[in-house]
């Protein structure tokens, strides 16, 4: 990973692009926005006491030109936002619901970036997924042609890299949301170097278990490779016959994976969410993201478990999205 983050960095270097760090507050998001603004790499938005922070900034040694600030409790900008996601919700949010909602930072920061304030945004530290992407969901909306926004993890060890999708998301995807995330997964793997090889993962071997469940997952297989026939694709497949190439050869010989799979699709958000902490806790792995699919500006959770590197590169890796 640290070569593509070398090469992010360079690619950024000068562009001024701006993410916000809605949780300025937390000292490990703090800590990387200081880093961010040091390096000059990305300009970092933070939210809070316009006066504390800068103060904090300057005893760190941060030129002030190099990040921005807004205070949440300027009246002026609060009351902007709050209009203006009126307007975006289209009925369902009144003028008191816009003025609450724009006293949370995240609901705050995502309208910085639907007005263009901003580019991009990196939280979650504090808050969970949920609160973290549902703002992303009302303003920032998915792109033309994608239904569902999906949450892609960057498994790094070593030389070794993979891409696990959604393990944030869709609690319960349906075979067309699986075709849909398989094939943005296949992209996202691209845009990080990775030529992508995609397992549809599930408990059964190209059939060797019969169920709803393995049914929607060898449905969903078919339905990304009407999709797009041009992505090496496959299942449903077991973990070891799409990562071990005996177990392929004796389980799926006539795939076109043998045992080669570097992106992987999990069934549901309790297999994705549950089987990449294990390939970071247990398996050393680091764990970059989640990266968020299919949205109209980039807005990219953190795990509460982060560190304030994961912040720094998630940060690099969200202002990469915007270029
Ligand atoms: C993502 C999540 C918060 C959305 O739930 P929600 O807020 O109840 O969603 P709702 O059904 O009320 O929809 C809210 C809006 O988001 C949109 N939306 C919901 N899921 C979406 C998706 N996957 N992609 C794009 N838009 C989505 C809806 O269309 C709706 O838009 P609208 O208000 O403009 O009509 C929910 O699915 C969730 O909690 N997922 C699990 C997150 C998690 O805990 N992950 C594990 C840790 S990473
Ligand atoms: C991605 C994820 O699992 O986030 P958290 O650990 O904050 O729930």
């Amino acid at each position: 990973m640290a070569d593509i983050l070398d090469i992010l960095k360079d690619q950024l270097k000068e562009k001024k692009i701006k993410i916000v760090l809605p949780e300025s507050n937390d000292e490990r998001i703090f800590e990387a926005a200081v880093k961010l603004a040091k390096e000059k790499i990305v300009v970092p938005v933070l939210l809070g006491n316009k006066e504390k922070l800068e103060m904090k900034l300057t005893a760190a040694n941060v030129d002030l030109a190099d990040c921005i600030v807004y205070s949440m409790e300027d009246a002026e900008t609060t009351s902007k936002l709050a209009t203006k996601f009126v307007e975006i919700r289209k009925g369902k949010a009144t003028e008191e619901q816009a003025a609450n909602l724009m006293k949370q930072v995240n609901y705050f920061g995502t309208m910085l970036v639907k007005e263009g304030l901003a580019d991009g945004l990196v939280s979650g530290a504090i808050h969970s997924t949920a609160d973290t992407v549902r703002p992303a969901l009302q303003i920032i909306k998915t792109k033309p042609g994608i239904s569902k926004t999906s949450g892609v993890f960057i498994m790094v060890r070593k030389d070794e890299k993979y891409i696990m999708a959604d393990c944030a998301i869709n609690i319960a995807p349906t075979s067309q949301d699986l075709a849909e995330i398989a094939i943005e997964s296949a992209k996202t793997a691209k845009a990080f170097g990775i030529e992508p090889k995609v397992a549809m993962l599930s408990f059964s071997t190209k059939g060797s278990a019969v169920s709803d469940e393995t049914l929607k997952v060898s449905k969903a297989v078919e339905i990304a490779n009407e999709l797009d026939p041009s992505i090496v694709l496959d299942g449903e497949f077991q973990f070891d016959a799409a990562f071990v190439p005996s177990v392929a050869k004796q389980k799926a010989p006539n795939s076109v994976i043998q045992g080669d799979a570097n992106v992987f699709i999990f069934p549901s958000l309790e297999a994705g969410n549950i089987g990449y902490k294990i390939a970071q806790r247990l398996g050393n792995f680091q764990a970059i993201g989640p990266i968020l699919q299919g949205l109209n500006s980039p807005i990219n959770d953190l795990s509460r478990g982060c560190s304030s590197d994961d912040v720094y590169k998630l940060s690099i890796i969200t202002a990469a999205q915007c270029l």
